[in-house]
């Protein structure tokens, strides 16, 4: 298998983002007059955007899904506007992730993120934590015409560097990364220390050190 590009999976996988959705959901809930959540169940939440997102936090439920009603349409207007207002107060990266993205890009591996969170937090989020020009191209949940798991914004990122997709390795930490990747023919490596459980998945590899990423790639570059 000849790896000539990466897509990043974003939350769980490049950084851990969990306290600022945390917050911004416990703000969202207090104006709502609801009681906090603590930040794993907000992390169980975590995976298929936004929308979802704002739904199953308003509900506390794992099987709410985001119907347009008044209640969600206002709860997803506060939850934008405190997760905009904080996107990076306690987000960071995973360790290594840093020091992998730039040897990357140094060697001049394409890369790009395909993240199911929406353009409105991806962009400037990537802009603030200083990393925005390691990515040749951004897929976010809004951009392509589906989120993962559909193969629609991998296709599209392949597309954006100019690679085969049956080259682009994507790299996640869900259950949406692994079939996103099946569904568009691509090589894929899952991180056990994001949001998901993955061991049993059927990613190609299992990696635990975002380090051990470049000893995958090489063996196959
Ligand atoms: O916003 C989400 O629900 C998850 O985003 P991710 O695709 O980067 O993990
Ligand atoms: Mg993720």
């Amino acid at each position: 298998m000849t790896i000539t590009a990466i897509a990043f999976d974003l939350d769980g996988t490049l950084v851990d983002s969990v306290q600022d959705l945390a917050r911004a959901a416990n703000a969202m809930r207090a104006e709502m007059g609801l009681p906090a959540l603590d930040p794993a169940t907000v992390e169980s939440y975590v995976g298929d955007g936004a929308a979802s997102l704002v739904a199953r936090t308003l509900r506390d439920s794992h099987a709410a899904e985001f119907s347009g009603s008044e209640d969600e349409k206002r709860a997803m207007e506060l939850f934008n506007s405190h997760y905009r207002a904080g996107l990076t107060i306690a987000t960071k990266f995973y360790p290594r992730v840093q020091e992998v993205l730039h040897t990357l890009h140094e060697r001049g591996v394409p890369l790009a993120i395909v993240t199911n969170k929406p353009e409105r937090f991806t962009l400037p989020l990537l802009r603030e934590l200083g990393v925005f020009e390691h990515f040749d191209a951004v897929i976010s949940g809004d951009t392509a015409s589906d989120k993962k798991p559909s193969a629609a914004p991998i296709l599209l990122a392949a597309e954006r560097l100019g690679v085969p997709v049956e080259g682009l390795l994507m790299v996640g930490d869900s259950k949406n990364d692994i079939l996103a990747g099946r569904n568009a023919g691509c090589p894929v490596v899952a991180v056990s220390y994001g949001y998901g459980e993955v061991e049993s998945l059927g990613a190609d590899a299992v990696i635990h050190d975002f380090r051990d990423l470049l000893e995958f790639i090489d063996s196959g570059l």
